[in-house]
């Protein structure tokens, strides 16, 4: 079973380009979903959290207070940095166990923000880049999240540029709302099939 990243920076269209190989029957794990799920569930990451970043950090109802730390990690690379060192380990053990539960498939996708950045790339077999123009990127996140230009930004200088992430990647779908992306998803997935039966 072949391990395929899916990544591009923020807005670029990862989600709903994955749903696309989810609807060609291909297993898709979503990291930044599992990261999210495992910070609400996982009792020693929790109390991680709290410790270094604040009780502020949980709502009373146990769920995160996204906004908070956002305000917090999204501001300060140092930050940032000891949150990933919390919440990564937590989110590839739960990877190793999607790989387990879909043995049968051809390939899995893993879809993640930040596949490079992370090093996780290093865990998978060929790693896709989804490209977008910058301004689009902003107008898609804006328009989705409800938030400002400057925020957008922000998270996009914590991210790897564009282009030293086409040098890592062996694969790159256009999402520029130009060219078509259906025709580009079929095409690698023709391309894994194959290099899974050899
Ligand atoms: C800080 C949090 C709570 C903000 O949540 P929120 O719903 O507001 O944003 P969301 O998760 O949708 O992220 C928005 C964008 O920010 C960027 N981003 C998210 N996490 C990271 C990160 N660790 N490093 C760099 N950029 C990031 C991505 O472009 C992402 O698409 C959340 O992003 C988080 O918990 N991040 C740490 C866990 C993590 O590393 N997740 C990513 C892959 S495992
Ligand atoms: N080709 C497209 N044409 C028009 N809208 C698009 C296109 N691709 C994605 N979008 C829209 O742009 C927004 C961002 O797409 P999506 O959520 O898939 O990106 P993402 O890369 O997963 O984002 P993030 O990095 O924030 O997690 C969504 O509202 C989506 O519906």
């Amino acid at each position: 079973m072949l391990k395929i990243g899916l990544t591009g920076n923020i807005g670029s269209g990862k989600t709903t380009i994955a749903r696309v190989f989810e609807l060609l029957g291909i297993p898709v794990f979503y990291a930044d979903d599992e990261a999210k799920k495992v910070m609400v569930t996982d009792q020693v990451l929790i109390e991680g959290i709290k410790q270094t970043f604040g009780t502020q950090a949980y709502f009373d109802d146990g769920s995160l207070n996204r906004k908070y730390i956002s305000g917090i990690v999204f501001n300060n690379k140092a930050e940032l940095e000891k949150l990933n060192a919390l919440v990564h380990p937590a989110v590839f053990r739960a990877f190793d166990s999607f790989d387990q539960q879909h043995k049968g498939a051809p390939y899995v996708i893993r879809e993640a923000a930040i596949l490079f950045e992370s090093g996780s790339y290093k865990m998978c077999d060929r790693a896709i880049m989804i490209t977008a123009p910058l301004e689009t990127r902003i107008a898609r996140v804006m328009e989705r999240d409800d938030i400002s230009r400057a925020d957008v930004e922000n998270r996009e200088a914590r991210q790897l540029s564009e282009d030293e992430k086409l040098k890592l990647a062996n694969d790159v779908i256009i999402n520029d709302g130009k060219q078509l992306v259906i025709p580009q998803v079929i095409a690698l997935h023709e391309l894994y099939l194959s290099l899974a039966r050899n």
